[in-house]
Parts: structure tokens; sequence; C-alpha cells
């Protein structure tokens, strides 16, 4: 009782000191309540999927820990996100990757229907979530050769070709039955360890196979395209056939949405600056917000400088209707629970800070050239006590406020992780 006093009164001082800053605490919740981030399914299992083939992850991905309690099936897996979205604030997505069908018979990756998916779409009906879909071009014996959609091998180009077709009759189904459109994104791992002699012609098979699974018209308010680019993978290191600028060629001349990728870049580039570039080209952005550490490590998203200026690039921009925010890390060294809460309840955090901003006066100030009170007001802005607000909009939305939600994920994690072994 008294804690939730306390929390209201921090709350009351708090809207007083941005409202000095011609900031409205209240609207900026509201604002932030409909702002949905798509949970990738694949953090709860170290990206292992349901196909129950025996093919390790591949792809030149890799996860590294052995934190006991991993989903092992369909059931399990919705059973942790229904646990990791009630500590969670707001209403969102989740994002599955092709593997995790949930079906009795194998079924070939080129013959996947909605029906396989059929489970997780009344799921999601049930828990009011809209969903996104990925094909998975990776953990096959047919990407063996570190080559998919741009490989030289005609049955093989084909065989993930269909697959690509398939996923987006997924999708479709996904977002007409959820009635909210899904984004269907493309990912593919192929490339050469060393250095290769001609790096054009897998490139045309690639636009190639693309045209050939974007050839059917989908209805955009149902259903979307998305195009993920990659710097390097581990095995293909000299050469990444579906490069930034390929796919920002790509996205642009075929107007489908660019998929950017916090660790898909040198390590020193960050997609906060290229949202304004990009977006001036396609007609939307998928983001996989992440976080790489010396390479694309995919480590659990915390509230850094970058994740930050994430958000603040969305926010500023006014471009957040044109931008499906999206999650990816894996991380099998800690809590998988926790790792999702970690990086969700950051992501949504960083959204507050960023709605919290008096950016208007900030325009000013850089408009009148005066950048002295620019760089002030940023740094002040920094001890704004956002923290106040984002209690009270936990509270506000029925889920733990501050660490409390970490002696929740314990208790799980003791009642239904420990029982897995
Ligand atoms: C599992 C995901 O599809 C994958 O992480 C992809 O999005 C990626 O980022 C590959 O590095
Ligand atoms: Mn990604």
């Amino acid at each position: 009782m008294s804690d939730s006093k306390n929390v209201e009164q921090a709350y009351q001082l708090a809207r007083e000191r941005y409202a000095e800053l011609g900031v409205d605490t209240d609207e900026a919740m509201d604002r932030l309540s409909k702002i949905p981030i798509s949970l990738h399914c694949w953090q709860g299992d170290d990206v292992g999927g349901f196909e129950n083939t025996g093919s390790g992850l591949d792809g030149g991905l890799a996860v590294t820990g052995n934190y006991p309690g991993k989903a092992r099936t369909p059931d399990e897996l919705r059973t942790d996100l229904e646990k990791t979205l009630s500590l969670i604030p707001g209403k969102h997505r989740l994002n599955l990757h092709a593997i995790y069908l949930d079906a009795k018979a194998k079924v070939p990756r080129n013959e996947l229907e909605p029906e396989q998916f059929a489970t997780w779409v009344q799921w999601a009906k049930a828990n009011g979530l809209g969903m996104d879909f990925n094909g998975t071009y990776f953990s096959h014996p047919k990407a063996d050769s570190g080559f998919t959609l741009s490989s030289a091998d005609d049955d093989i180009r084909q065989f993930w070709i269909e697959h690509g077709i398939c996923c987006r009759k997924i999708g479709a189904h996904m977002g007409k039955e959820l009635g909210t459109l899904c984004v269907t994104n493309v990912w593919i791992p192929d490339g050469y360890k060393d250095i290769p002699i001609d790096r054009l012609a897998p490139r045309q098979r690639l636009a190639d196979s693309l045209d050939e699974i974007f050839a059917e018209k989908i209805d955009p308010t149902v259903h979307l395209d998305a195009v993920e680019s990659k710097l390097f993978g581990i095995g293909a290191e000299s050469y990444t056939v579906g490069s930034h600028e390929f796919y920002m060629g790509y996205a642009t001349s075929r107007q489908v949405l660019l998929c950017l990728d916090a660790g898909h870049y040198h390590p020193t580039e960050i997609i906060s600056d290229k949202i304004s570039s990009v977006l001036m080209f396609v007609p939307q952005l998928l983001l996989h917000v992440s976080r790489p550490v010396r390479w694309d490590s995919d480590h659990v998203v915390i509230l850094d400088d970058e994740l930050r200026a994430i958000a603040q690039e969305l926010v500023r921009s006014g471009k957040l209707d044109k931008v499906h925010i999206g999650l990816d890390f894996f991380d099998a060294s800690i809590n998988r629970i926790a790792a999702w809460v970690i990086g969700t309840r950051c992501m949504i955090k960083a959204l507050l800070i960023a709605l919290l901003e008096p950016t208007d006066r900030l325009r000013q100030a850089e408009a009148d050239g005066d950048f002295t009170s620019r760089l002030a007001m940023l740094e002040e802005l920094k001890t704004l006590p956002y923290g106040a607000v984002w209690d009270y909009y936990c509270a506000r939305s029925d889920v733990p406020v501050g660490p409390a939600w970490l002696a929740d994920a314990k208790a799980y994690e003791k009642n239904v992780l420990a029982k897995r072994a």
C-alpha cells in the first residue's frame, strides 16, 4: 500500500518537473501504450525450434551458455512467453520463425502451410497479440553449402524460393486472422569464408530469387515483406551476399521494408543514424534491436546510449508509424525469461524517455543556431525523473514496479523451468 503511494507521489513530482518543460507525462504514457514491440520467440530456446530434425544451429549464428530450463515444446514456449508478457507493460506482438511450427508430423520447409501454425495463431488471438513471421533459411541440410537463395545449384535455390513463398502465405494468414498486419522477414546466411572471385553472380541470383518470392501481390493491410542485411557471419567472414548495399538497393527498387539489425554493421556503425536516411527511400522499416558486443553477439538489450538514440530517432522523426520494432537477441547464459523481460522493458523504457523529451524546444534551439542550449538541455534531461514515470506506467499497466519482476521470474524458474531438466 505504502509502496503504491510512493509510486504515486513520486509520479506527481515528476509530472510537475516535466510540465515545467512543456512535457505532458500522461500524454507520453498514452502514446507509449500504443507502441507494440515484437518479441522474438527464439530467445526462449536458443534458436532451436521444433522441427526435431537433429540439425544444430548454423548459418553463422551462435548461442553461448547452458542455463537450465529452455523450452522444449511449443506449449512450453507459449507458457514462458505468457510469464514474460505478464512482467512487461503494454500490448505486444510475437515474432515467430518458421522452425517453430507446431505439427505432429514432419513437414518439409518448402511445403509449410498456415495449418502448422494454427495453435500459435489461436494462442495469439486468445492473448490479444499480433504476430510477425520469418522464413528460416538456416539449420537445414539444404543450407549446408552456405548458400540458399543465392545458390548456384538450381534445386537448392528452388527449394528456398518455395520456402519463401510458403512463409509469405503463412504471414498473410496470420495478419488476416489476427486483424493486425504481419511483417514477414527474410534473412539468409549466404556467404563465403574466404575471398570470392565472383561477387556479382550470387547477388544477381539472390535478387532473382527474391523477385520470385515476392511475385504474388498480397494486401499490404494484412502483410508486408522485409529483407535483412548483414555484414558477416561465422564462416562467412569474407563475403556476405545480402550485404547492406545489396538490400538497400533491393528494398528501395522494390519498395519492400528494410530490416535494420543493430548487430549487422561495422562495430562503430549505429542504426540510429540510418533510420532517417533509409526512411526517405523505403516505405517502412523493420528493426531488429540487438546489442552487439565486439561482434554480432546478440547480447540482451540494455538501456545504453544506442538504444536511447534509436528511440529518440523514432520519436523525433515522427515516423513511429512507419517502423516495426522487433527484438533480436539470444542469451543462454542467464534465465531466458529474465533475458526477454530485461530487453523488452529496456526497449519500452527507452521509448518512454524519448517521449518525455521537449523535442520542439530542442529543435528550436538547433534552428536558432543555439548549440550551447541544445547540448546543455540534452545533458540536463538525462537526470530528470523518468524513473518515476516508468514506475507509474508499470503500476497503471498492472505489471511489477522496479525490480519486483525478478522475484516473479525466479519463482517461475524454481517452479517451472527447474523441473524441465
Ligand atoms: C534468428 C534470426 O532470424 C536471426 O538472428 C537474424 O535475424 C539475424 O539477425 C542473423 O544474424
Ligand atoms: Mn536480426
